[in-house]
């Protein structure tokens, strides 16, 4: 092969693919049987995709003639996908410090939540914030995820909860995304909460009738990209009816559904998922053997949250009956001010240790099932021919280290790389 590439990244002990034959995602056995090459390469092309992953002897022979902008030697590393984060709400101004110290003093969610703290604390902070400092925090939120190996990531909207807001939210990660190398897709949630002084009723009305249709508008005058729609449907939030109504009115706009559901009490929100033709739900820590069955069925991922369960000590999701049913499982940081966790290499330690799966389901669960379920694992979520050249290279001979070291990221990650350039590079310790 001759012309010129943007970049090889050459003699890697271990080259993790995730899987090698198209596959939008993976199932239990799937995830178990990861395609890893020892001794491999990749070549990244101009246009940033990959154009060859292989044998390092066999690139080698390939490529004698090609010439390449940049060219890293990974001997003694490992290459792996960029990862994905399924789930995030990077946009809030206002943190909630002092309310991890009430939940560690024994407040439940909820508790602060109806006391009118929790999700309505940030809403009020938000609501108050500038553009300019949403983006400013966002763009250093969207840095500490990309240098923790997040690659692709889902950002909600959902604490404005009216029009304004929602749409101040959805244009500083329009912005971001135009901007940052960093790949996003854009969820609208303004069913994050009921606001204040409405009933769950007038809160319905109002993304219906007011806050939908002007969506609609931007989005088709192509001023505004928005790929998902999310609601959190719960006990004394909204109720399956209201969510049925919200998801549906955005199905109808082409958002793929993707919502909170089965977090804090069995809701048969994975049901009715399922029967909405949901791309995802999330959390699911209460869902039924029934709610299960459906999910797989339907081929809804399930996006489990292990920081959530973590921090409010609630039940662990049974990520184990889930892979059994052949649910397609994936991961989500979740970050947000109740959830300060930027780092996919930490959800997949607390997947595998609280939620009993192995280090090859979490890394499936964090790549291609992550990127399925924001209908991206046709460009994202493993490293295969003309798939976007996003890769980690970690400084260690054997990938598991990544989740094996609690934390160990931040000296383990060498490289991140997106669409073929260097984002990352921690010898030099800084963003490029
Ligand atoms: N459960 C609902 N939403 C978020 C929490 C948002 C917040 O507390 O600000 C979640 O996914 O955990
Ligand atoms: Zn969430």
């Amino acid at each position: 092969m001759s012309g010129s590439y943007k970049l090889l990244v050459k003699n890697a002990n271990q080259v993790v693919l995730i899987c090698n034959n198209g596959e939008k995602y993976l199932t239990k056995h799937g995830m178990q049987n990861l395609c890893v090459i020892e001794n491999g390469s990749v070549v990244i092309g101009s246009d940033g995709l990959i154009k060859a992953v292989g044998p390092a002897e066999i690139i080698r022979a390939q490529y004698s003639d090609a010439s390449f902008q940049r060219v890293i030697d990974a001997t003694g590393m490992c290459v792996l996908p960029g990862l994905v984060d399924a789930h995030s709400h990077p946009v809030w101004a206002g943190d909630r410090v002092h309310e991890f110290a009430m939940k560690l003093a024994g407040a439940t969610y909820m508790d602060m939540h109806r006391a009118g703290g929790g999700i309505h604390f940030t809403v009020e902070h938000t609501r108050a914030a500038g553009s300019s400092d949403l983006l400013a925090s966002l763009r250093c939120r969207l840095a500490r995820m990309q240098r923790a190996g997040t690659t692709l990531v889902e950002c909600k909207s959902g604490y404005g909860l009216e029009l304004h807001t929602e749409l101040k939210m959805l244009e500083v990660i329009e912005e971001a995304r135009r901007t940052l190398p960093i790949n996003i897709s854009s969820t609208y949630c303004g069913a994050h909460a009921v606001p204040k002084g409405k009933t769950v009723a007038e809160a319905t009305e109002d993304i219906l009738q007011v806050q939908l249709p002007r969506l609609k508008q931007l989005m088709c005058a192509g001023t505004l990209r928005v790929d998902n729609i999310d609601v959190f449907c719960e006990q004394g939030v909204f109720d399956l009816t209201s969510t049925r109504s919200i998801l549906k009115a955005g199905k109808d706009m082409g958002l793929n559904i993707n919502f909170h559901g089965d977090e804090l009490h069995p809701m048969n929100s994975a049901q009715l998922g399922a029967d909405l033709g949901a791309l995802a739900i999330s959390h699911l820590e209460e869902v039924t053997d029934e709610g299960i069955a459906a999910m797989a069925k339907a081929k809804t991922a399930a996006v489990l949250l292990p920081t959530t369960a973590y921090i409010l000590r609630l039940s662990q999701p049974r990520a184990r009956d889930m892979l059994e049913a052949g649910v397609i499982v994936a991961l989500g940081s979740d970050f947000n001010p109740n959830a300060y966790c930027c780092s996919m290499p930490i959800v997949m330690h607390l997947a595998c240790v609280n939620m009993r799966m192995s280090m090859p389901e979490t890394l499936a669960a964090a790549t291609i099932n992550a990127a399925y379920a924001l209908r991206r694992s046709h460009t994202h979520g493993s490293l295969e021919v003309d798939k976007d050249g996003d890769l980690l290279v970690l400084n260690t001979t054997r990938w598991e280290h990544l989740i094996y070291q609690l934390g160990g990221h931040q000296e383990l990650i060498r490289y991140v790389v997106i669409k073929g350039d260097i984002v990352y590079d921690n010898d030099k310790t800084m963003d490029l």
